[in-house]
């Protein structure tokens, strides 16, 4: 294969897909990754030189990554000129050579190019967006600790459908007007509040789509020993969507791993065959879930969600274990994944080395464990772990938010009148590449 500004290492060989998804990983693997716009040339660099650290630690010369470089985004656009933002060579790249990382993409609001991010989870068919939310003790949070340790999940966001399929019309455009007079004329429609001046969207919900997703965090638990699943909808007001969603959940859960209705159901349970330990299956509206994962964490375990639940719902979890910068995530599909944090560009601080390279090394560790490279999985986790333990973070963690309250008499709410960051009590503060360093430290 011959590509036009990639370069191909000549130490390498390609990851192969077995028939039943499974991957094949030779010892000095092709690793294409992408560095990212903003904060990608932060992040980036350090999540390599931490994961090359780890397999060095864990196999010695045995066993090493050849890193490949490709491109989207800024970088490609300035490579490769003529609007081009996401190569055609990068996404056969990302496919021929089965498990990648990459940094964030820019997609700019309210006009201009669609997500490249979306783009390749939905070219490459990456239908399940997996982002387990895990607390590091002394990480601080808007919680308790002993209330952030409860919180133990790992979301699966479908992420090939819904309104992430960008099929919409801007207001007063002739095909808007055209969708207007269909809706209305053919089908009936009469709840478009303003006819003249609306825009639409429409959301794609298949059974297909949603029954691999749920079939995926099924499989999950049963092979992580987890205890629940919860299907996360606004199934009461998206009826044959979301609601459908939530339906196609119970009828793979049944059909495909027996479970059996708790009382009149919908709720089910069925045995883990690994362990005889039984799993719930159940379901929640998704605005209830979103007050219930603070007040009650300890009850949600495995979440399967549709695209734009699950968006909203990966950041709202991060902060409650400290936040987006560690916050891990891949998008896997059967067998090709791209791995990738759950943050974006954070463009104001671009180049400053001063984010937390967390999520993109933790992102890493997930790509290593995908590959089957467990120990060197396990010391990024120690790694990480120690870092923070020690109170070497950067300054997301070392901020502490203290409210300062206004006096007020008994019985009147009091006023938080003032927010003030304060470092994190003994905390040193590290630069991006500084908490690479600490967490290669900490790697025993
Ligand atoms: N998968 C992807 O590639 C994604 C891309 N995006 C894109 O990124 C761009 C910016 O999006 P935006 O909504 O601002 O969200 P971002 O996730 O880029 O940033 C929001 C805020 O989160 C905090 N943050 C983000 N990353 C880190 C980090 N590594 N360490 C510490 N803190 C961090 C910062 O908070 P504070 O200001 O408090 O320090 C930052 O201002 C948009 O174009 C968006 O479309 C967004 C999400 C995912
Ligand atoms: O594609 C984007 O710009 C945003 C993606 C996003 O927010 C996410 O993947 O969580
Ligand atoms: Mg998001």
């Amino acid at each position: 294969m011959v590509y036009d500004k990639i370069q191909i290492p000549a130490k390498g060989e390609r990851i192969t897909v077995n028939p039943d998804f499974s991957v094949n990983v030779p010892d000095h693997p092709l690793v294409p990754f992408v560095e990212g716009d903003g904060i990608g040339i932060d992040v980036t660099p350090v999540m390599r030189r931490v994961t090359d650290a780890a397999v060095r630690k864990a196999y010695g010369d045995k066993r090493s990554i050849a890193w490949m470089e490709v491109y989207a985004g800024e970088k490609a656009l300035k490579l490769y000129g003529s609007n081009t933002w996401l190569p055609d060579e990068t996404l056969d790249a990302l496919r021929r050579y089965v498990v990648s990382i990459k940094g964030p993409l820019t997609t700019p609001v309210g006009g201009g190019i669609r997500s490249l991010n979306v783009t390749m989870r939905q070219v490459l068919d990456l239908y399940a967006c997996v982002r387990p939310i895990r607390f590091f003790p002394g990480t601080p949070t808007p919680l308790k600790e002993s209330e952030s340790e409860l919180t133990d999940m790992v979301v699966f966001r479908e992420n090939t459908e819904d309104i992430y399929a960008g099929i919409e019309w801007p207001a007063d455009s002739a095909e808007v007007k055209k969708v207007i007079n269909f809706l209305q004329r053919e089908m009936g429609v009469t709840q478009i509040r303003f006819p003249a001046s609306s825009a639409i969207g429409i959301k794609p919900v298949s059974r297909e789509g949603s029954e691999r997703l749920i079939r995926k965090a099924l499989k999950y638990a049963v092979e992580n020993d987890r205890r629940s699943v919860s299907l996360v909808h606004k199934g009461n007001i998206m009826k044959y969507t979301e609601g459908a969603f939530r339906n196609w959940g119970y009828d793979v859960a049944r059909h495909e791993f027996g479970a059996q209705p708790i009382g009149d159901g919908p709720w089910c349970r069925f045995r883990n065959p690994r362990t005889g330990q039984e799993i719930v299956v159940k379901d929640v509206i998704a605005d209830n879930f979103l007050q219930q994962i603070l007040l009650r964490p300890e009850d949600y375990d495995v979440i399967a969600t549709l695209n734009l639940n699950g968006d909203y719902i990966s950041d709202a979890l991060a902060a409650q274990v400290g936040g987006i910068g560690i916050a891990p995530g891949g998008n896997i599909g059967d067998g090709v994944a791209v791995f990738e944090a759950t943050h974006g560009t954070a463009p104001k601080y671009a180049g400053k080395n001063q984010v937390n390279p967390g999520s993109m090394i933790l992102s890493a560790e997930m790509m290593l464990r995908y590959m089957g490279w467990t120990e060197a999985a396990d010391l990024i986790i120690r790694g990480v772990a120690g870092a923070i333990a020690a109170r070497t973070v950067t300054y997301d963690l070392a901020r502490a938010r203290t409210a300062i309250t206004a006096p007020h008499k008994p019985g009147e709410h009091p006023k938080a009148t003032e927010e003030v960051a304060r470092l994190m009590p003994g905390a040193t503060l590290v630069s991006c590449s500084g908490f690479g360093e600490a967490v290669v430290k900490h790697m025993q």
